[in-house]
């Protein structure tokens, strides 16, 4: 959560000249409401249910720049529903740096709580090991959100040759 997959996917898309979708949007357009009002009014595990259905369904789409959900690759579904379609990018950020990020973001609801800090070094460090090995690639995204985008299609490249 906050390793940038949003901005920089944005950039990649860009550069690459594919269409891009971020899957909380697309979510949050299916269901008419944001992320925030979802895990309010239904609970993380319908939220999780959707999301889901969103990587079934975008993982079918061709030529696309997917930036998913922060809490998407936790699950085995998931990776199974894009492994061999497309390419998962990991965007290696270090805790400190995402912790800045986000200081003051009110918008994810798993990080509004007054042990904000603890709460992000429990996800990073549960989540950590299975985003690596999920990931086709890993890329430092420490730089700017365009360098980014370039070491991604750099790090493609390098491994299509
Ligand atoms: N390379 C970067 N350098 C500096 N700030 C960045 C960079 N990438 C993202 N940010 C900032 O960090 C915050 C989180 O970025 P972003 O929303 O892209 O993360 P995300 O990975 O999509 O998060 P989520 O998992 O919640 O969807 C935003 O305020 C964004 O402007
Ligand atoms: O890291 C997470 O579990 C989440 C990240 C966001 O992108 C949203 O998908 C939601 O806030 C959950
Ligand atoms: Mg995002």
């Amino acid at each position: 959560m906050g390793c940038g997959k949003t901005t920089v996917g944005r950039n990649l898309a860009r550069k690459s000249g594919r269409k891009f979708v971020d899957m909380d949007s697309y979510i949050e357009e299916k269901a008419g409401m944001k992320v925030s009002e979802i895990f309010e009014k239904y609970g993380e595990n319908r939220f999780r249910d959707m999301e889901h259905e969103a990587c079934l369904e975008l993982a079918d789409t061709k030529g696309l720049v997917i930036a998913s959900g922060g809490g998407a690759f936790t699950f085995q579904r998931n990776i199974d529903a894009f492994r061999g379609k497309d390419k998962i990018v990991l965007l290696d950020v270090p805790l400190d740096i995402i912790k800045q990020r986000l200081k003051n973001d009110t918008t994810r609801p798993l990080l509004q709580r007054p042990d904000k800090d603890e709460a992000m070094r429990q996800l990073y460090e549960k989540r950590l090991p299975i985003y690596l090995s999920a990931a086709d690639i890993t890329v430092s995204g420490k730089s700017t959100p365009l360098k980014t985008a370039y070491a991604i299609l750099n790090a493609i490249d390098t491994q299509e040759k």
